[in-house]
C-alpha cells in the first residue's frame, strides 16, 4: 500500500503503437526564418531599422541624470582639482554604478536609489525626504519621534517608495540601502540639554551604528554635523579649517523638579507637555552644550576614521542655524520662539542684551546643499549656512515687520555657554559644490508663518475641545 502511494510507475499504461510523433528536424528551425528573410526580401527592412536606431541613439543627446540638475537649473561647475587635505576621491565611482551620467535612451528613467534618512520625521529630515521622494528615490525614514513628528511625513503614507521605521539609532539596524543621510539627533539646545547623556550617546553610538551599516552594505554616508563644533568661536566668520573653541566639560544644573519628570514618548504633544511644565525661569533648562558640541565633534572623528580606515564613502556637513515650516513649536530656538510668540501676541523673549549674532538659513537651501554634498565628490566638511548675520534684536525687528509691528520685547538672562557670534564662511561650498543660499531672512520668514499659525491655533482648538 505504502509503496503504491509512493511509486505509481507500474500503473502507467504502455504507449499505444498508433501514436508516432513526427521526427524532429532541428535544422528546420534555423533555415526557415532565413529562407523567409531572403525570399520575401524582408532583410532590407531589418537593415534599414538597425541603421535608423543607430543614428537615433548617436545623434540625439543623452538624458543625463544628475540629481542636482533635476532640481536646480543652475549648472554645477566642474572642478578639475581636488583639495588634497580634506577631500578624497571615492575608491570607485559610486555614481557610475548607480546612476551613470552616460547615455540613457530617452524615455528610460534612471533607477531610483534606496536611501535611509535617520531623523527623517524631524524638521530638516522631512523636507529632505520630500525632495528625495519627489525625484523618484525609495526612502526609509528611521526616527524615534523624540523631536520628530509622524505628521511631518504622513503625506507619504501609501506611497510604495516610502517606509517609516520607529527606531532609535543607538540600537543597531540592518537595511539594504545605497545612501544614508544621518540626521538623527535633537538639535535645539532645550532638547539636547534635556538628557545630555542620551544626546552624546545618540551622536556617538548612533553614528557608530550608522557608519557600521554603511560599511556593511557599501552605502555612502552623510553626517549632519553642526556649527556648534566651532563652540564660542574666536575666528569670525568661521571657515571649515577652524578647529573651534569648545568647552568639553561643565557643571550641569537641572532646574526641572523631580515631580515634573516626564517620559518623552513622541512628537509635539509630549514636548508641549514638557514645555508647559517648565514655566517661567524653569522653562530654559540650564545645562551645557558640550553633550551636543562634543558629541558632534566625535561623530565627525568617527566618520573620518571609517573613511580613512575602512574605505567608507563619507560626507560631512556643518549646519548653521536653520528655520522653516515644521520646526518644532516652542523648541526654544530663537526663530521658532519669536514667530510663535508674535503669533500668540506674547512678548519676544530676547536673551542677554540681544547683541549676540547668528546666521539664519531657510530649510530649502539647506536641503539643496545636503543633496549636492551627497552627490558630489568631496568629503568635506562643508559649512552649510546663510552668511547673512543678524543680532537677536535685529531678528526681533524682522519678526515684528513680518508678523506683528506691536510685538513687545522682553529681556531675559542668557544661558551661560551661549556663543557670542556665528557666521559661516561658505566659500568652500560655493567653489566645490556650486552651492549658496538663495532665500534671505526677509523672504524666508513669511514662508513659515502660515504653518506655525495653523499648528498653533489648531493645537489651541484641540486643547480646548
Ligand atoms: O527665545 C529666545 C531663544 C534664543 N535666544 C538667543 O538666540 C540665539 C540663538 O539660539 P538658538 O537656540 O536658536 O540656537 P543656537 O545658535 O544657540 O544653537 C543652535 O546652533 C546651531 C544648530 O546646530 C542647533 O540648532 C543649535 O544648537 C542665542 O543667543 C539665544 O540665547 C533668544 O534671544 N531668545
Amino acid at each position: 500500500m505504502a509503496s503504491e502511494l509512493i511509486y505509481r510507475g507500474h500503473e502507467s499504461q504502455p504507449l499505444s503503437d498508433e501514436y508516432s510523433p513526427k521526427p524532429h528536424k532541428p535544422w528546420l528551425s534555423v533555415t526557415r526564418p532565413i529562407r523567409y528573410l531572403l525570399l520575401e526580401q524582408r532583410l532590407i527592412f531589418v537593415l534599414v531599422g538597425i541603421a535608423i536606431a543607430t543614428i537615433f541613439f548617436t545623434v540625439v543627446p543623452s538624458s543625463r541624470t544628475s540629481y542636482t540638475r533635476e532640481y536646480d537649473p543652475v549648472p554645477i561647475p566642474y572642478f578639475e582639482h581636488e583639495s588634497t587635505q580634506w577631500s578624497h576621491r571615492p575608491k570607485y565611482d559610486y555614481r557610475l554604478a548607480v546612476h551613470s551620467g552616460g547615455k540613457v535612451p530617452l524615455g528610460i528613467k534612471r533607477k531610483g536609489l534606496r536611501i535611509v534618512v535617520t531623523g527623517g520625521a524631524g524638521f530638516v529630515g522631512s523636507h529632505l525626504v520630500d525632495r528625495l521622494i519627489a525625484r523618484g528615490d525609495s526612502v526609509i525614514v528611521v526616527d524615534n519621534f523624540f523631536t520628530g513628528r509622524k505628521e511631518n511625513v504622513m503625506h507619504h503614507f501609501g506611497n510604495p517608495r516610502f517606509d517609516l521605521i520607529r527606531h532609535d539609532v543607538v540600537e543597531p539596524l540592518l537595511l539594504e540601502v545605497d545612501q544614508i543621510y544621518h540626521l538623527a539627533c535633537p538639535a535645539s539646545p532645550v532638547h539636547y540639554k534635556f538628557n545630555p547623556v542620551k544626546t552624546i550617546k545618540t551622536n556617538v553610538v548612533g553614528t557608530l551604528n550608522m557608519l557600521g551599516l554603511a560599511k556593511r552594505v557599501g552605502a555612502r554616508f552623510l553626517l549632519t554635523s553642526t556649527s556648534e563644533v566651532y563652540g564660542d568661536p574666536l575666528q569670525h566668520p568661521q571657515k571649515e579649517t577652524y578647529w573651534g573653541n569648545v568647552n568639553p566639560i561643565g557643571g550641569y544644573h537641572f532646574f526641572l523638579p523631580l515631580s515634573h519628570l516626564v517620559v518623552i514618548v513622541s512628537g509635539d504633544r509630549n514636548l508641549a507637555t514638557l514645555h508647559s511644565l517648565l514655566s517661567g525661569s524653569q522653562r530654559r533648562i540650564s545645562g551645557v552644550r558640550s553633550c551636543y558640541d562634543e558629541g558632534k565633534r566625535t561623530a565627525e572623528t568617527l566618520t573620518m576614521d571609517y573613511h580613512r580606515g575602512a574605505g567608507v564613502e563619507v560626507r560631512i556637513a556643518r549646519i548653521f542655524n536653520t528655520y522653516g515650516p515644521r520646526m518644532c513649536l516652542d523648541d526654544g530656538r530663537v526663530v521658532s520662539n519669536f514667530v510663535a510668540q508674535a503669533l500668540r501676541k506674547e512678548p519676544l523673549t530676547v536673551y542677554g542684551d540681544g547683541k549676540q549674532t547668528r546666521s539664519f538659513q531657510y530649510v530649502s537651501d539647506l536641503v539643496e546643499g545636503l543633496i549636492r554634498l551627497m552627490e558630489g565628490e568631496h568629503v568635506g566638511p562643508f559649512n552649510l549656512g546663510n552668511p547673512g548675520e543678524f543680532t537677536m534684536l535685529e531678528l526681533a525687528k524682522v519678526v515684528q515687520e513680518t508678523i506683528d509691528p506691536d510685538a513687545k520685547i522682553e529681556y531675559r538672562p542668557n544661558t551661560e555657554d551661549d556663543p557670542h557670534k556665528r557666521k559661516p564662511d561658505i566659500s568652500r561650498a560655493k567653489e566645490l559644490l556650486g552651492w549658496e543660499p538663495k532665500v534671505d531672512l526677509h523672504k524666508g520668514l513669511p514662508l513659515m508663518v502660515s504653518d506655525f499659525r495653523q499648528r498653533i491655533f489648531g493645537d489651541h482648538k484641540e486643547a480646548s475641545s
